[in-house]
């Protein structure tokens, strides 16, 4: 059967600081400055979630696009929806709120929720300019 691709958009708005609890505020600033402002600040993320596999020949679907809706739904929009990252996020307590490492929280989150045949690949948008992906690699 053809493999093929199958993708879910979603987004949440969260805010950050790009910080090192292991630095000092000064070493914060010079490495990430403005998006280390102490007071945090806010983005749009857009979130795309795709999963590739082969098609089912009964159903025709590579996977219910509804099933996974409900999965970004439950796992990362109410998670980190209108949330603080550093604050109120257990996953970002101890790891500094990248898009990166934001990519790989919400790989791992979903990756044990989907089927071991699917590939998954995380792509997100911290800024309609400013984006990155994940695979799992
Ligand atoms: N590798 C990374 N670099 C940067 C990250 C990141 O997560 N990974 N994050 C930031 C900032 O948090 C933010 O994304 C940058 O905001 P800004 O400079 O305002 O970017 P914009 O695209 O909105 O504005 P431009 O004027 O188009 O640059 C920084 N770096």
């Amino acid at each position: 059967m053809p493999r093929v691709s199958v993708h879910r958009k979603a987004h949440f708005n969260a805010a950050h600081r790009l910080y090192r609890k292991d630095w000092t505020d000064e070493k914060n600033t010079a490495v990430f400055s403005k998006c280390s402002n102490p007071n945090f600040h806010g983005h749009n993320y857009e979130l795309i979630v795709s999963l590739t596999g082969e098609i089912d020949e009964e159903t025709g679907y590579v996977f219910d696009l509804g099933v996974l809706r409900n999965h970004i739904k439950l796992e990362i929009e109410d998670a980190f929806d209108h949330k603080n990252l550093n604050v109120e996020v257990p996953e970002f307590m101890d790891l500094n709120p990248t898009a990166e490492n934001i990519s790989v929280v919400i790989y791992n989150k979903l990756r044990k929720l989907l089927p071991d045949h699917l590939d998954l690949k995380i792509t997100l948008y911290e800024t309609p300019r400013n984006f990155v992906s994940y695979s799992g690699e």
